[in-house]
């Protein structure tokens, strides 16, 4: 672990600090060059743009960049540590979005004093980006934000730790059932957490089948139930009217364990009194709510997920974003349905069941990956996923008419 945290600080320093850099697209090396990139030339895209706003899509590189906005204030499950803190996992972000999808992205770390304060700083810049990706914002207030901004913005905004966690963890959710032998209709899920993935994660659940009756939610006080006085109105939506208080309350016999709160919340006597064929998804990171070993030390019939590279079955939003963004931008949608969502989930789930190419085995350091309690979801590193994903997401957009493009042709073959 020592040396996992030295090697992690000096890939963040060198060779040069930080993950991203920004490169030209263009020539820029002659006089010439410049007369055109810069004065005079420039001032023709001005004008073209200027006489038809659509041209920004035509003469410059918004469409296909994506900024990453946060405001520091849930970063992974390390809490409220304040926007230059939330900058490595920014970068990160914009990482993922180039090496997976070959989006343009640029982390924005804002700071403010009002919810009303980063409304208005992001409405105010959005028009200059493809999309607006916002991360690590805790809740409630991530709600409102991303109301609004959706309301106030004509490009798509899209909470990426509500949203795409809840896609990943409901395709992951949905192949692991299937492996178990269960249906999400009749599973007893019990969710840590309800925050903004907890509450995204049990909606799109809810969409796939989960009855809201069978989901008990937990926060730091333990089970949301209908006597609590001290509920938001996005909790007061999966408050239970049962007389149970605790984990080990509703863990016993429940299906299902969705871990989107902090580390170390899972024991192993918890993971015993589960049902017969239960799934953990253990997701906070870095450090999930009960290590992969320590669940699979008490039984062999778990399915266990978390959202680190470092063991098998990694849900993380990661297997999302960049793909719903590439379809998304690639159609020119003005927002991101639930049509697209829904396609989404099928597309991740679906590739899970296909053969597994060799460089994704290498990438992986493993033989074999076969869909079954150790695969349930594809790798990120798996290279067919964006074609996948995006061409199902960009379908969907057109299909509910939210695509300002028609299908590209041959897109993604
Ligand atoms: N694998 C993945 O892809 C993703 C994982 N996550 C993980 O999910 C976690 C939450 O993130 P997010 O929803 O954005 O954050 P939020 O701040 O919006 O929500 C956090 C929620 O977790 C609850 N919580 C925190 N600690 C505990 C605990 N010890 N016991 C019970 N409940 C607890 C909080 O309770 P209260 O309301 O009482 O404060 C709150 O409801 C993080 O660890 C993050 O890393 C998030 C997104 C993606
Ligand atoms: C993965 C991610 O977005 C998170 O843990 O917050
Ligand atoms: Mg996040």
């Amino acid at each position: 672990m020592a040396d996992l945290r030295q090697e992690a600080l000096d890939y963040h320093a060198l060779p040069t600090p930080g993950k991203i850099s920004v490169e030209l697209t263009t020539a820029a090396e002659t006089s010439y060059d410049l007369s055109l990139a810069y004065s005079p030339g420039v001032a023709e895209p001005v004008r073209a743009i200027a006489e038809n706003p659509d041209d920004v899509y035509k003469y410059t590189g918004k469409g296909n960049t994506v900024a990453v906005i946060t405001n520091g204030t849930a970063i992974l499950g390390l809490g409220n540590l304040g926007p230059m803190a939330a900058k490595p996992v920014m970068e990160g972000k914009a990482l993922l979005f180039k090496r997976f999808a070959d989006i343009n992205s640029i982390d924005i770390e804002v700071k403010h004093k009002t919810v009303e304060d980063f409304i208005d700083t992001v409405a105010n810049i959005a028009d200059s980006f493809g999309g607006i990706n916002l991360e690590d914002i805790k809740a409630p207030e991530c709600f409102v934000i991303e109301k609004a901004l959706i309301e106030r913005c004509k490009v798509p905004v899209f909470h990426d730790d509500q949203h795409g966690t809840a896609i990943v963890t409901a395709a992951g959710m949905l192949n692991a059932l299937d492996i178990q032998g269960k249906n999400i209709k009749h599973a007893d899920i019990v969710c840590m957490g309800a925050g903004a993935a907890a509450i995204a994660c049990m909606e799109l659940l809810i969409k796939c089948g989960a009855q809201r009756e069978k989901i008990y939610m937990l926060d730091t006080k333990g089970v949301i139930h209908t006597r609590r006085d001290d509920l938001n109105e996005y909790k007061r939506l999966f408050a239970n009217n049962t007389d149970k208080r605790t984990l080990e309350d509703v863990i016993d016999g429940a299906d299902v364990f969705v871990g989107v709160s902090g580390p170390n919340v899972l024991s192993a006597e918890h993971v015993k009194m589960m049902a017969p064929k239960p799934v953990i998804f253990a997701c906070s990171n870095p450090d999930p709510e009960i290590k992969p070993e320590l669940a699979l030390s008490t039984r062999d019939d778990v399915i266990i997920a978390t959202g680190r590279s470092d063991y098998p079955n990694q849900v993380n939003n990661v297997l999302c974003f960049p793909f719903i963004f590439r379809g998304a931008l690639d159609v020119r949608a003005r927002t991101i349905n639930d049509q697209m969502k829904v396609a989404c989930v099928n597309a991740i789930r679906e590739l899970a069941k296909e053969p597994v190419p060799k460089e994704v085995l290498d990438a992986s350091g493993v033989d074999s990956l076969v869909f079954g309690k150790e695969y349930i979801i594809p790798k990120p590193m798996d290279s067919r996923l964006c074609g996948r994903v995006a061409k199902a997401v960009a379908m969907a957009a057109v299909e509910s008419g939210v695509a300002a493009l028609e299908m590209p042709e041959n897109y993604m073959e």
